[in-house]
């Protein structure tokens, strides 16, 4: 059973940062008291200049208590400004605390939960921030004075007490009801617009499919399936809202007369004078505005508590992980032992039960048909997906017991589907490393066989290649790509088919870059379909179905699946025809048979 209490208690870095915050709140009172209390500056002006200057026509007494009230109005200012200072650089500090934290955690959530969106918690965060530097929070500041201003009132007169008592109360019922009716839509609305424009974000990187198979009906079809919703809910909390809002403008204007109303006749029973007539109004009106701001910012109340809780949910589901002793550098030996592993969040064994070991230096050729389990192989190799049992070694030690900063840079992965990054062909290859040795960089696009195509460019190393490198071709992004993964001699290194989209020259580089870097040692898992480069490797692994069908000696496993002649042929056939577990090409059995 969840144990919602111990979830509530767990702290994240946003509660470190708040409790390092709280420093604030001593000087934000004490602001807050002062610019309160000065806010009696003008009810009581107008009390002296009604009872006082207008019954002794003392003109110098006028122009005394109106510098008086300059300087006073003066003072509360310059409070407001500082108090405002203080929390817009509290905001900024409570983000320094907290985004990098936040930022690795969207990181982890996207591996281990990516269907939960984690990115939205940045936005979520400019939403809190924006709250704590905007005037919600002054409203939170002033709230607990409102009392203070009531009980004047009392002890100006007991009715005018009463008044205001009986109108706090009525906007105060009047803001929870706005609450209660708004809350649940508000919600809904905001969940479903997250949900609607992480679609579209969605559905702009697969533009180019949409427009050339005329998918954009359909998928604008959904998308205004789920914006109309949006504008439905949206409506119904404004309408809610609307009903509420004008019930409270209705009391607020009325109050003003009621109050003055109320003030003339205790003035014409002589119980009380003009001058605490007009200064009762004054008073009543700051006793109600922050019961009536915290109405009017119900909204970006509610909004910021929503995103704070949206982002402390995801620190929750993705808890930072604890700083790792560094191991020794890697050697390379790869022990894999009984590994059952599924996706993230998933139910179902995609590797079910996998063992083989890996030396140092060896070059392992991996195949298999399509779903065999290939990508998930190399992503539980590298640690990405964690293992549901089992256990993936690196030198002995368990893959969680390395701190994937440092194990990082003794490792290449090449991943199926590249994701190079918005920058330059030089910031991807050296994995935008600070100060990064422009020899490395260099000396790995070499490896790759790429160096003469990115000198070719006109920025040569600094071309810019865009978001997700879309200047590049597909083999150029693979080549570059490969390069990254070379980038800095690693002795680990997991490619997911390297080789797919590469021309013949390309993947000689390829063949030649292995060769070399598995004599200095490294180890190296390729899952690959083409027989180019298995005609390179020393062993190589069978997986169909999430198991290993064989494992062993690059000719000894082929000769199962394969006529042997075809390993060695130059040129590679088309793709398609050379695959060694596809049972038509080969005229042998499929390796799932
Ligand atoms: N993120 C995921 N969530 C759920 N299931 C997944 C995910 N990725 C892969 N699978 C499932 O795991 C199985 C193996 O997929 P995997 O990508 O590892 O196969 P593969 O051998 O690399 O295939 P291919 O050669 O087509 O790339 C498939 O049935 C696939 O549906």
């Amino acid at each position: 059973m969840v144990n919602f209490a111990a979830l509530r208690a767990q702290r994240t870095v946003l509660e470190d940062a708040i409790t390092k915050c709280r420093d604030v709140i001593a000087p934000v009172f004490i602001f807050s008291f002062f610019i309160n209390l000065l806010l009696f500056t003008s009810p009581l002006y107008m009390l002296q200049v009604y009872d006082r200057v207008l019954g002794t026509q003392s003109v110098e007494t006028l122009v005394f208590i109106t510098l008086l009230v300059a300087v006073l109005m003066l003072t509360m200012t310059a409070l407001e400004t500082f108090r405002s200072r203080l929390l817009v650089r509290t905001g900024i500090r409570l983000d320094l605390l907290t985004n990098g934290g936040i930022f690795e955690a969207i990181f982890r959530m996207a591996i281990r939960a990516p269907h939960m969106g984690g990115a939205q918690a940045l936005r979520d965060m400019d939403t809190v921030r924006e709250f704590l530097t905007g005037p919600g929070i002054l409203v939170l500041c002033d709230a607990p004075w409102a009392p203070v201003f009531i009980v004047v009132c009392f002890i100006m007169h007991p009715l005018f007490g009463a008044l205001t008592l009986a109108a706090a109360i009525v906007i105060f019922t009047l803001a929870v009801m706005n609450e209660v009716y708004t809350r649940k839509p508000l919600q809904d609305a905001s969940r479903l617009s997250i949900k609607s424009a992480s679609f579209v974000a969605n559905s702009t990187r697969n533009a180019e499919a949409l427009r050339a198979m005329g998918m954009m009906s359909g998928v604008r079809r959904l998308w205004k399936l789920q914006h109309n919703e949006v504008l439905r809910i949206q409506a119904e909390a404004s309408d809610r809202s609307g009903t509420v809002m004008a019930g409270l403008k209705f009391v607020r204007m009325f109050l003003q007369s009621a109050i003055l109303g109320l003030g003339a006749y205790l003035a014409i029973k002589q119980e009380i004078t003009p001058g605490s007539m007009i200064a009762a109004s004054i008073i009543m009106g700051r006793a109600l505005q922050p019961i009536e701001m915290a109405v009017g910012n119900w909204k970006n109340f509610i909004g910021a508590r929503g995103a704070y809780d949206r982002v402390r949910a995801m620190l929750l589901q993705s808890p930072e992980e604890a700083k790792l002793l560094d191991l020794p550098a890697p050697e390379g030996r790869i022990t894999v032992q009984n590994v059952i592993a599924s996706a993230p969040g998933g139910q179902t064994a995609i590797l079910r039960g996998v063992s083989f070991v890996v030396e140092p230096g060896e070059l392992i050729g991996v195949i298999g048909p399509s779903a065999a389990g290939k990508s998930t192989l190399a992503r539980v190799l590298l640690g990405i997906w964690p293992a549901a049992s089992g256990s993936v070694r690196i030198d002995g030690a368990e893959m969680k017991q390395w701190d994937p900063e440092r194990l990082g840079k003794f490792v290449g992965y090449l991943p199926q589907d590249i994701e190079l990054f918005d920058g330059t062909i030089a910031d991807n290859i050296a994995r935008f490393e600070d100060g990064a040795d422009p020899e490395k960089i260099v000396r790995a696009a070499q490896m790759a066989g790429v160096h003469d195509m990115i000198t070719s460019f006109k920025d040569g190393y600094n071309t810019q290649i865009g978001i997700g490198g879309q200047s590049l071709s597909g083999g150029q992004r693979q080549r570059v790509g490969l390069a990254r993964a070379l980038y800095g001699d690693p002795r680990y290194l997991v490619l997911d088919e390297p080789n797919s989209n590469l021309d013949i020259e390309g993947e000689a580089a390829l063949a030649r870059a292995l060769l070399e870097l598995k004599a200095n040692g490294a180890t190296i898992i390729a899952m690959t379909h083409r027989l180019q480069l298995l005609s390179a490797v020393d062993k190589v692994l069978v997986i169909n179905g999430g198991e290993v069908q064989a494992f062993g000696p690059r000719d000894a496993v082929l000769a199962q699946y394969t006529r042997p002649q075809v390993v060695a042929q130059t040129p590679p056939p088309a793709p398609n025809d050379d695959d060694p577990t596809n049972a038509t090409a080969t005229g042998t059995p499929d390796a799932s048979a």
